[in-house]
């Protein structure tokens, strides 16, 4: 690979860097190359380059350009430690969260736990429509309940991290330099998108080590969690850096105007009528018409890449929202008018399948007595409060009530010797619950999971069904997993699943910190978010369509900009829209609805 100019000069310089550039102008292979380059010629012996950044699917990205595009040798690669912020504030937190006063053992309280922390403080508000004063009392009161966990009980949530470490580095100077002799050179991916607390840790770190950051202004997606359009000043007045402008150099898809459409689409204004690598294509906007569309579009990418010969190819299907990654992944599943289904993996939103699986893992475990029943329900109303992460609806909210209700009236009913009314819910939840807990295990995990999880799926009780459909997205027990083991053993050890439930959890956490990632290959359906710092062969962006009665526009959901309103098509949106665009090496698709195309799309007053 030849190095161009700006990145030539940054494999020169010293001190501080800011390097910013276009999407694809190369900023993480050059960062990668500099730390190579540092790794073999400024490291003394336990110091190693740090690369931290927002996500594991960056991280993902990050480790697939160092093992599989620029090959960095073994020796150099041990001295590279790609991180999150969020794992390594977790392992400063443990060390020294004492010094702040955490209790001396921490937990992590993930976002599922954390949701049912916060669920009765949630369900005394109204779940739409907040009044201003309202908003701040609720988040008020929700960000004391999260200290209290903290402080009292050592639950940690992720918000939290920042802030604490913080406090840790600004209390001790002795412990800044600990990190800063450990990692004196820090780089930092995805630089436009810190936030408050996060910047607050960077300066501390940034009195001792190096810093790299890099940056692309446009690319900022995180204004609403406290990403600051002003952030990169603040660097540039904090640490004086040299600054390497890597522009619109576009190494990812060169040979087409991907990344042109994608500027036009910031600016908007549009250059050409038609550009190479981008098709634009509307749909009929109802639901089996929009899938069909969007699935005879990936037959025909998937044909391409594959026709191409390109090995390990891969193809991400882009969307809105949360919700509409499901009803894709569904449609592939499940595909209308007879077409044939797409194997995929879907980026979902975890907490319900995560507290789904707590309630499978505890159906394996033996039937020890009075309380296997009592704590089955405690984690059915986990899932409810749970599942809806923090938007909860008030639906599960009252389904979890409900199911707590019924079961209190059941107890009631058990120690006056009378039977529970014929109407109650648990009593199909039980007759459920009954036969999942007399079935023979083999003392295989994998086969064990599935026949608990298909007595849910064929039972008689809506919830555990809901439950069992949840776990589906799950792939915690491949072969050779770590849960899959340790489930193995547990059984070796015992004859039973002793301790299912507590070995599921514990998976989760580890989950949460695993950084090991293969590059993302096949069909891949995620949020637009979730997309930034990737790149695929090929891109498919899928938005919602307007629902129509009578002839009006009764709701408009799921769209690029919201409500496909021009009003709302602000610089979040279009640097949104930009982000996901560019993510493609070969050709982005944009599926549009018919009558109400994306206002963000070339009509044909401005192409
Ligand atoms: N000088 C170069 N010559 C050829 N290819 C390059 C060069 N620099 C980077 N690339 C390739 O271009 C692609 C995009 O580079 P990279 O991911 O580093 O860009 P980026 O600036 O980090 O992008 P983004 O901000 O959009 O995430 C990668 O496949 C990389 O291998």
């Amino acid at each position: 690979m030849n190095l161009t100019k700006g990145q030539t000069a940054i494999m020169q310089a010293d001190g501080h860097l800011l390097v910013t550039g276009g999407p694809g102008s190369g900023k993480t292979t050059i960062s990668i190359l500099k730390a190579s380059q540092i790794a073999s010629q400024n490291l003394l012996p336990g110091q190693k380059v740090l690369f931290l950044s927002f996500a594991r699917a960056t991280v993902s990205r990050v480790i697939e350009a160092i093992e599989y595009e620029q090959k960095i040798p073994k020796e150099q690669k041990s001295f590279i430690v790609v991180d999150t912020y969020h794992s390594f504030f977790w392992r400063i937190l443990k060390t020294y969260g004492y010094l702040i006063g955490l209790p001396r053992r921490i937990k992590v309280l993930t976002p599922p736990n954390e949701a049912i922390a916060l669920s009765v403080i949630r369900s005394a508000f109204p779940s739409r429509k907040l009044t201003d004063i309202q908003k701040l009392e609720k988040k008020n009161a929700e960000a004391a309940e999260l200290l209290r966990l903290a402080k009292e009980e050592g639950k940690v949530c992720f918000d939290l991290y920042a802030p604490n470490t913080y406090q840790i580095l600004q209390g001790s100077k002795r412990i800044c330099h600990l990190i800063a002799s450990r990692y004196p050179t820090i780089i930092l991916d995805e630089f436009q998108d810190t936030n408050a607390a996060q910047w607050s840790v960077v300066q501390k770190l940034g009195g001792g080590c190096r810093l790299l950051a890099l940056a692309d202004p446009e690319q900022r997606i995180y204004d609403w969690i406290g990403a600051d359009p002003a952030r990169l000043d603040h660097f540039r007045e904090t640490f004086i850096p040299i600054e390497v402008d890597l522009k619109d150099d576009n190494h990812r898809s060169g040979d087409t105007e991907i990344a042109m459409f994608g500027r036009d689409v910031l600016a908007g204004k549009f250059r050409k009528n038609a550009y190479n690598g981008i098709g634009i294509a509307p749909f009929t906007p109802s639901r089996d018409p929009a899938m069909t569309k969007l699935i005879t579009t990936v037959y025909s990418s998937r044909k391409r890449l594959i026709d191409q010969g390109i090995s390990g190819w891969s193809l991400a299907i882009l969307v809105p929202t949360k919700k509409m990654t499901r009803l894709v992944s569904e449609a592939f599943l499940q595909p209308p008018a007879k077409l044939t289904v797409i194997p995929h993996f879907a980026a979902i939103e975890m907490e319900a399948a995560i507290l789904g699986a707590e309630v499978i893992a505890l159906l394996m475990q033996p039937n020890s007595g009075t309380h296997h029943f009592e704590e089955f329900i405690d984690l059915m109303c986990n899932y409810f409060q749970g599942k809806g992460g923090d938007e909860p609806t008030q639906g599960a909210l009252q389904e979890a009530d409900k199911i707590r209700k019924n079961y209190d009236a059941w107890v009631d009913a058990h120690a006056k010797g009378k039977t529970l009314r014929k109407n109650s819910i648990l009593i199909n939840m039980h007759n459920v619950y009954e036969q999942a807990c007399s079935v023979a295990l083999t003392g295989d995990p994998d086969k064990d999971w599935v026949t608990i999880r298909g007595i849910l799926e064929k039972g008689t009780c809506p919830r555990l069904r809901e439950i069992s459909l949840e776990v589906r997205n799950l792939r915690l027990l491949q072969r050779g997993s770590q849960l899959r083991q340790e489930l193995s053993q547990d059984w070796l050890s015992h004859g039973v699943y002793l301790n299912a439930l507590e070995v599921v959890r514990r998976a989760f956490v580890q989950a949460h910190f695993d950084l090991r990632a293969k590059p993302e290959s096949g069909v891949v359906v995620m949020n637009m978010h979730k997309a930034k710092g990737k790149q695929f062969d090929e891109v498919i962006i899928f938005e919602g369509w307007p629902v129509q009665h009578k002839g009006q526009t009764v709701s408009n959901p799921d769209r690029i900009v919201r409500a496909n309103s021009i009003e709302q098509a602000n610089s979040q949106a279009r640097q949104n829209f930009c982000v996901s665009i560019t993510r493609s090496k070969r050709q982005t698709t944009i599926l549009t609805p018919k009558n109400d195309p994306c206002v963000l799309l070339p009509s044909n007053d401005n192409a």
